[in-house]
């Protein structure tokens, strides 16, 4: 009986088929269950014929509706597996099938598609150009070593043409996907060796036979896991087709599954890369891998806010279905860590936030009452990055404390006096029965000292974000050894205050760190676009050194995003109307829109406005059920972690980003000012790196100094 394989990059494409296409598929895919070779090739319905003009005589076409095809790779070897590679509108299919052709490679032994008729015709063109050019990026790597590595004499004219790594980057789509692997890597300047440890040989099957460029077809499909899923029985195939964004659970790409599947780390490990690499998608593979090492570990599987966990939570249960190893991971924010902790020493006084109105009122009171020097924001900033950070409980603490990172020096007669602000703040919080989220976590830090750790392994996700009293909170909760913290963030992604240095509190990640940088969520264009808001910034990463996008990058490509002006907010607002409306016309389910705002209210004018014409609109805060129809509306602070289709940041003018109140004037403090100037630019980051496959940026009257000069009109 035949087989039949897909291909992730079909995976992908299904997941956004109108339903009857959907639907095409799967009686196509049925037919491949039941029906043998012979009466494939006879049965009418499906057509599954030979593409006229293919490069590869393997390619057959099935019809899926009257306008959509699939594309097939036949075997003619005498296996019996068949690929299926894409579904596409009639043209396109024919288009992309003649092109292709299927190869094995030599040192992966992994089947790769390459897009031969575009490498031939670009050759001869580039040989051209790089007879003149300065120098050629591969130029320090001998043909002996790429031809090792599996690149061959299809792709290599074209490798010794290339000049520099954006050159490479267009061949991105081309060339065979484990060749471009390899070069990618070599071109970001890792040696041939690591290559081959990190990318060739993670890839190569169990046995030297089936690594060979003349296995048949079916012994190249099952090489290649981690592009091509092999269904075994009709419950996975209805799994597959079924679940949503379900190929991250079967497919890692061999830098994620090394750093999720790595058998044991001998102390905190680390995982970065840029928005869409899959760092939370390699912090639930971790935990998965923790609880099936050892049978009665627990784990804590944290990150920052409850939409964030809940999304944990119905993602993890997707990859792990045993309820007993479920059972064994709490899923929940360090706020609410925090909270059980101090709740089992006594009760939890009233909860109020850290920094609001009724916070700044109090510094004010507190500054007018002892005649201090320095205005409101300065004494909670000193509260919240130097006393909170270092859980400094006495005034001899605070007269010896570090104050790296704070802008204005205090001299000791000068920090007596600031202790008595903080002790004044602090007390007449605690006489009302009250205390900040962090003064939680600092109280909870201080009672995990003495009452000890709770759980074997703590992974942490979204990190960037996180205070030090937070992580004093997560140190506290698992004992220090072999795999006690995995921490996932993105050092460009932090668009809260906070600074840290995870080594100080005893998180130290050194030689145990690693980043990822293939996007898989959004297209090549919404990457580079939104890489822009970022351009020439400094970041920080979690340990004192500095955090880059550089060879960043998606494989994935679509329109341009595009930048709409609009003279007041009302027109603004039309436009996005009309935008809404033309996704919404595309085919794009509602709730796969969202609408990102900086501020509450613009967003409830644009859900009013939306409403008003028809279309139908949830805010993200009232917690709508995944299935609730309707387009998304949400602040770009509650956007982190999520991702949609079509994404509209709208009101993106010179006076919300960067917002002035929510900056520390320069000369308050001049570091704390950068800080919080890359915050406010990292929110329009995230916000716009949560689109799939479109992104839309709007304005009225002025623009924001944030958008790319190259889209912004002067
Ligand atoms: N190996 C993979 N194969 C297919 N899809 C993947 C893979 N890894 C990640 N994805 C998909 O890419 C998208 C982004 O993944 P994920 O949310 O884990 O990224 P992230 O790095 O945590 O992003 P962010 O920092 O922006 O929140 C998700 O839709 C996920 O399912």
């Amino acid at each position: 009986m035949p087989q039949l394989a897909f291909a992730i990059s079909f995976l992908q494409e299904y997941e956004r088929l109108e339903k009857p296409v959907k639907q095409g598929v799967r009686d196509a895919v049925d037919k491949f269950q039941r029906l043998t070779v012979a009466e494939l090739h006879a049965d009418k319905g499906l057509h599954l014929e030979p593409v006229a003009k293919a490069r590869d005589p393997r390619m057959r076409s099935i019809r899926i509706t009257g306008f959509w095809r699939g594309v097939v790779l036949a075997p003619d070897d005498g296996s019996e597996t068949f690929l299926l590679l894409r579904v596409m509108q009639h043209d396109a299919a024919y288009e992309w099938a003649m092109k292709r052709v299927a190869t094995v490679n030599a040192a992966t032994g992994g089947l790769e598609m390459r897009n031969v008729a575009a490498i031939e015709e670009l050759t001869p063109m580039l040989q051209h150009a790089a007879e003149t050019a300065p120098s050629l990026l591969f130029e320090k790597h001998s043909d002996t070593v790429l031809r090792r590595l599996g690149i061959d004499d299809g792709v290599l004219p074209a490798v010794r043409t290339i000049t520099d790594k954006p050159q490479l980057l267009a061949f991105a789509t081309l060339f065979p996907e484990d060749q471009f692997e390899v070069l990618f890597y070599l071109a970001e300047g890792h040696s041939p060796d690591e290559v081959w440890r990190d990318v060739v040989s993670v890839r190569r099957p169990a046995t030297e036979a089936a690594a060979t460029e003349t296995v048949d077809l079916a012994t190249a499909i099952a090489n290649t896991r981690d592009r091509i899923a092999l269904v075994s029985g009709p419950k996975e195939l209805e799994d597959i087709l079924t679940k949503p964004f379900s190929a991250w659970r079967i497919f890692l790409h061999p830098a994620q599954r090394r750093v999720a599947y790595r058998s044991s780390y001998s102390g905190p490990a680390q995982v970065s890369g840029g928005p869409g690499t899959g760092k939370t998608v390699v912090a639930l593979h971790r935990v998965k891998h923790l609880l099936e090492k050892n049978d009665d570990t627990r784990i804590l599987l944290t990150t920052f806010t409850n939409a964030l966990a809940d999304s944990l939570r119905e993602n993890l249960a997707l990859l792990v279905d045993d309820p007993a190893l479920l059972g064994r991971v709490d899923i929940t924010t360090v706020n609410a860590v925090a909270h059980q902790v101090v709740a089992e020493h006594g009760t939890v006084p009233f909860l109020v936030p850290d920094a609001d109105a009724d916070a700044r009122q109090r510094w004010q009171r507190i500054v007018r009452r002892l005649d201090l020097p320095w205005n409101e924001h300065f004494l909670a900033l000193e509260y919240r990055h130097v006393v909170l950070a270092q859980g400094i409980g006495s005034i001899e603490e605070y007269l010896r404390a570090s104050r790296a990172g704070r802008g204005a020096s205090l001299q000791a007669a000068q920090r007596e006096q600031v202790w008595r602000a903080i002790e004044e703040f602090t007390h007449r919080l605690g006489a009302e029965g009250k205390r900040t989220y962090l003064q939680l976590c600092a109280d909870a830090a201080d009672l995990l000292k003495t009452a000890g750790p709770r759980y074997d392994h703590v992974v942490v996700d979204e990190a960037q974000d996180l205070h030090p009293a937070q992580w004093r909170v997560l140190r506290g909760v698992v004992a220090e050894g072999p795999d006690d913290l995995f921490i996932a963030g993105d050092p460009h992604q932090r668009i809260y205050d906070t600074r840290v240095s995870l080594r100080s509190l005893g998180i130290s990640v050194v030689g145990r760190s690693s980043r990822l940088k293939i996007n898989y969520r959004s297209t090549q264009e919404i990457l580079a676009w939104s890489s822009g808001i970022m351009t020439g910034e400094q970041v920080d990463d979690l340990d004192g050194g500095s955090d880059t996008l550089a060879g960043y990058r998606s494989a994935l490509h679509g329109g341009r995003p595009t930048v709409t002006p609009a003279t007041n907010q009302a027109a603004e607002l039309d436009a996005l109307v009309t935008k809404v409306r033309s996704w919404v016309d595309d085919g794009v389910a509602p709730s796969e829109i969202a609408i990102a705002t900086r501020f509450h209210q613009f967003g409830a004018r644009a859900k009013d406005r939306l409403a008003a014409a028809g279309i139908p609109v949830v805010a993200l805060k009232d917690g709508p059920d995944p299935s609730k129809e309707g387009v998304r509306i949400a602040t770009m602070h509650a956007m982190k972690g999520l991702e949609f289709r079509c994404v509209a940041a709208i009101g993106v003018n010179d006076r919300a980003f960067p917002f002035e109140p929510a900056v520390t004037p320069a000369d308050v403090d001049r570091m704390q000012h950068e800080v919080d100037m890359l915050a406010e630019r990292s929110l329009l980051f995230v916000a716009c790196t949560r689109a799939r496959d479109d992104l839309y940026v709007s304005w009225h009257v002025k623009p924001s100094t944030f958008i790319p000069v190259a889209t912004r009109p002067h």
